[in-house]
């Protein structure tokens, strides 16, 4: 078989240049914190040599802020810098609630004030609205209070793992950087990830070393009836680990403990009990790291959130699309009145999971397998019912917008995990004759940038 050799100066090319160090790494500056960016880190400027004004972004600090950093990584339109020496605090400092909170990528605004934190989401969901074309007189009369989830309540987490000479790490990577650190006292996973969490860096201490190399990562899931942990790894565990692997389960009385290299299926190592969660008192169970909203406050929130526009409704045909593995969908079929609900999802995996329960429980749901991007449902198809809701991962539901913007029913409930997806997907509908009538924001993710939106829609009459 021939060879070729690329030359890219026979072909003209030029001859690759050395690659040169950013001269603004490593530069000092005094800065003062302008303000907290959608990230959550502080906004500030700073003059570099040449009398430019460049951007930097500093982690665990606050408006009004002064403190010296040095740059350290270009990030996006600006820098990333590190504070060097504080020169004077201003803002209304929280002290962190865990040991590891400044390397920790975990959380970004632990140190703010609960009353500045809360404002802080607000503000993001109304600079979502505002994005989506509503009257800056109208936004605070359409977006209610920000519904922030607990202090150790999460109840999902994927720790990486990190086995080497210089020990055992079960956590999380920290800020910008592909370290793992173990996080002892993390403030926001519920009390079985933290207790599963030291249990198995004990567990990979006491294991032979070349087996626990090969673990990547750990999802672990609190349901009804315990925990449903996921190991990633990179290759398939040994007929001894997998004896060491059941004891551990049995010890920490796991629900189920499953083992997946790559991409490849997952195969349950010890399976205890068939992990289970409860919509509207129907048992579902789910796959291992199955889809489930990451508190069950934010959950309930939501639910709630569903009912009430359920209760204002009245609708008797409804459609859950992205529907996982049936969060809304009992509340939609059960709620006050039952209706019948069509509930569609892509993932195969959870279209079993939920047509079993629906089975079991006699529910009046018509499970549906459907990839929702390239064929969402079309303006024909939404003639059916007089209620959509839509919750899609985060790149949000363009395709199934542009069709409800068409022929969508009188009535969209709208649940997003990324404000600018939900940005974009609300001007489609608005332009498509929508009025977005309430916001309500969801905060699960405490102490990080992320926010859920959950918004009630109503066609114009024309
Ligand atoms: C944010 S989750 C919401 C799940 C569910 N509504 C809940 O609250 O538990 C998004 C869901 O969309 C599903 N999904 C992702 N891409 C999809 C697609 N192209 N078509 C249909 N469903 C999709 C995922 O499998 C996941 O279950």
């Amino acid at each position: 078989m021939k060879h070729h050799h690329r030359n890219p100066r026979a072909r003209g090319g030029r001859k690759r240049q050395p690659s040169r160090r950013d001269p603004l790494i490593g530069f000092e500056a005094p800065v003062t914190i302008e303000q907290v960016g959608a990230r959550g880190d502080g906004i500030a400027h700073i003059q570099a040599p040449d009398g430019k004004a460049v951007l930097v972004y500093v982690d665990c600090v606050l408006p009004g802020d002064e403190v010296r950093v040095a740059l350290r990584q270009k990030r996006g339109d600006g820098y990333g810098a590190e504070v060097i020496e504080e020169i004077a605090r201003t803002g209304a400092f929280n002290p962190p609630r865990c040991s590891h909170f400044k390397e920790c990528g975990g959380c970004a605004l632990q140190h703010m004030s609960d009353d500045d934190y809360r404002a802080w989401k607000y503000d993001k969901a109304k600079t979502a609205v505002l994005r989506a074309g509503i009257d800056p007189e109208d936004a605070d009369d359409l977006i209610a209070e920000v519904e922030i989830s607990p202090p150790a309540s999460r109840r999902r987490a994927g720790f990486s793992v990190h086995v080497g000479a210089t020990g055992v790490f079960v956590g999380f990577h920290g800020r910008f950087s592909h370290t793992v650190l173990n996080v002892p006292d993390c403030a926001v996973l519920r009390p079985e990830l933290m207790a599963f969490r030291s249990a198995f860096v004990d567990f990979l201490t006491s294991c032979p070393p070349d087996y626990a190399r090969d673990i990547k990562e750990v999802f672990v899931t609190l349901v009804d009836n315990g925990l449903d942990v996921l190991i990633q790894a990179s290759a398939d565990p040994n007929l001894d680990m997998r004896q060491d692997l059941a004891e551990f389960a049995g010890a920490q009385n796991l629900a189920r403990l499953s083992w997946q290299v790559g991409d490849r299926p997952d195969e349950p190592v010890a399976a205890r009990h068939t992990p289970l969660v409860s919509f509207e008192n129907v048992e579902v169970s789910i796959a291992p790291a199955g889809f489930l909203q990451a508190t069950l406050d934010g959950q309930q929130s939501l639910v709630n959130a569903v009912k009430q526009a359920l209760d204002e409704i009245a609708p008797r045909q409804v459609a859950d699309l992205f529907c996982g593995v049936g969060s809304f969908t009992f509340a939609l079929a059960l709620h006050g009145k039952r209706r019948s609900v069509t509930a569609v999802e892509s993932d195969p995996r959870a279209v079993e999971l939920l047509q079993y329960a629906v089975g079991q429980s006699g529910s009046p749901i018509k499970v549906v397998k459907r990839d929702l991007f390239r064929q969402p449902l079309t303006a024909a198809e939404l003639g059916a019912f007089d209620l959509v809701l839509f919750d899609p991962p985060r790149a949000g539901a363009l395709a199934q917008c542009e069709q409800l913007a068409t022929g969508g029913p009188e009535w969209v409930l709208a649940v997003s995990c990324n404000p600018a997806t939900f940005t974009r997907d609300m001007r489609v509908l608005r332009n498509g004759g929508y009025e977005i009538q309430k916001v309500v924001p969801v905060d699960q993710f405490l102490w990080s940038s992320h926010l859920e939106l959950f918004a009630v829609l109503r066609r114009k009459a024309v």
